[in-house]
């Protein structure tokens, strides 16, 4: 396994944590900088990071275990990993071929991958790319209701196993980087593939319409701020597919979305990009597992780099992770390559990791792989 993470790029590191700055070398200012910003001081995108850097795995020796089986199943699925590329908007930004790319590099590893509402290539050419690999959908539901209960059905229509529907951006965090450089992939047009190119949306256009009045259309129905949960109960009665709610820190949020219809939850600070100050995702994975139980499928991000961090997720509470910005840093330096050389990176790691714990399977990791200051 490790044999292929030789002979690459030479800027592509094997450092998962040193991609960002890696990446920062290479891509376009104001691209570097819509990727890595987070909300106000930073506060939570660095608490993100602190939440991993404080807990401690504790190894076992001799187990005996020549490969650790790091497979888990998910909604019926068997994954490789308990990883699946977090959504992550506008990636054209960092390459031209942008999520299409990234989808042939997560097919190429068995990582599925979730597309966002937000992405610079339509569903259809992400699903076209992908070409039957697994892959959820995340929608961010738009304040025109006609143009969301559409991209669901072209989301059933083109494969999709899931969506992912996103509560903590009804309202954009503040963000000093992106406010600083003036820049947004949207304002220029990238990132509004799936409403340009939907038939509900183009209706409520002028036959003539520019690509201004495009963006300017987008910019007024593509979120909504006045969402309740009653919403997600109407989006729960438009699909079968499973249903999951993302930005969830608060146990009783995700009792809420399952009462209203949720099949699991995703525990996320959005990378710590929405509330500046916010508590880290990590520290509110036990809570949210205890509220809903052993039984509901419970995902977390914001702030995984390496395997470790990722057995420290599942030892909390998570059945899996989703993988957010360093993909994109490898899209940044290598396309297609780069997302692919990042995934084997942490797909060793991980696999390592495990073992060095002394777990056969990640059904064997829980709280007692964590250091609990009492060795006894
Ligand atoms: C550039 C960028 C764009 C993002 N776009 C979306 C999006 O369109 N939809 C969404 O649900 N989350 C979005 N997110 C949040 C990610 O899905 C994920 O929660 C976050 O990146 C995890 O933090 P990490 O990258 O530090 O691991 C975005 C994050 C970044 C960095
Ligand atoms: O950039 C983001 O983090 C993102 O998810 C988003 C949310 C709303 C509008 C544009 C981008």
């Amino acid at each position: 396994m490790m044999e292929g993470l030789a002979g690459r790029a030479p800027r592509l590191t094997t450092d998962l944590t040193a991609l960002e700055a890696a990446a920062g070398r290479v891509m376009a200012p104001e691209a570097f900088a819509y990727v890595s910003g987070t909300a106000g001081s930073g506060a939570t995108g660095r608490a993100g990071r602190a939440a991993f850097e404080a807990l401690r795995l504790v190894p076992r020796m001799l187990r005996g275990t020549r490969r650790a089986d790091t497979s888990v199943t998910l909604f019926g699925q068997r994954l490789p990993v308990p990883v699946l590329l977090a959504p992550l908007a506008a990636q054209q930004v960092a390459h031209p071929e942008g999520e299409s790319a990234t989808v042939r590099a997560a097919a190429a590893t068995g990582v599925p991958m979730v597309l966002s509402t937000f992405a610079s290539r339509t569903l259809e050419e992400v699903a076209e790319a992908a070409g039957g690999h697994p892959r959820w959908f995340q929608l961010y539901l738009p304040s025109d209701r006609a143009v969301g209960a559409s991209l669901v059905r072209r989301a059933e229509a083109s494969g999709y196993g899931a969506i992912v529907v996103t509560v903590d951006a009804t309202h954009l965090g503040f963000r000093p980087a992106e406010l600083d450089s003036g820049y947004s992939p949207f304002l220029r047009g990238t990132g509004i593939a799936n409403f340009t190119s939907d038939p509900v949306f183009r209706a409520g256009l002028p036959a003539d319409a520019d690509a201004t009045q495009a963006v300017l259309r987008w910019a007024q129905i593509s979120t909504d701020p006045t969402l309740t949960w009653e919403d997600l109960a109407w989006l729960r009665g438009l699909t079968r597919l499973p249903l999951l709610v993302k930005g969830i820190l608060h146990p009783d949020d995700a009792r809420l979305a399952l009462e209203h219809g949720a099949d699991g939850v995703v525990v996320s600070t959005h990378g710590g990009r929405q509330l500046d100050g916010s508590v880290s995702a990590l520290e509110s994975l036990p809570a949210v597992r205890a509220a809903v139980g052993s039984d509901v499928p419970v995902l977390m991000d914001s702030g995984i780099r390496t395997g470790s961090d990722v057995l420290k997720a599942v030892a909390l509470g998570a059945d899996a992770v989703l993988y957010g910005r360093p993909y994109v840093y490898g899209l940044g330096l290598d396309g297609g390559r780069g997302v692919e050389h990042v995934l084997r990176c942490l797909l060793t790691d991980l696999a390592l990791a495990l073992a060095l714990t002394g777990c056969a399977s990640l059904a064997d990791v829980g709280p007692h792989v964590l250091a609990n200051g009492d060795l006894r």
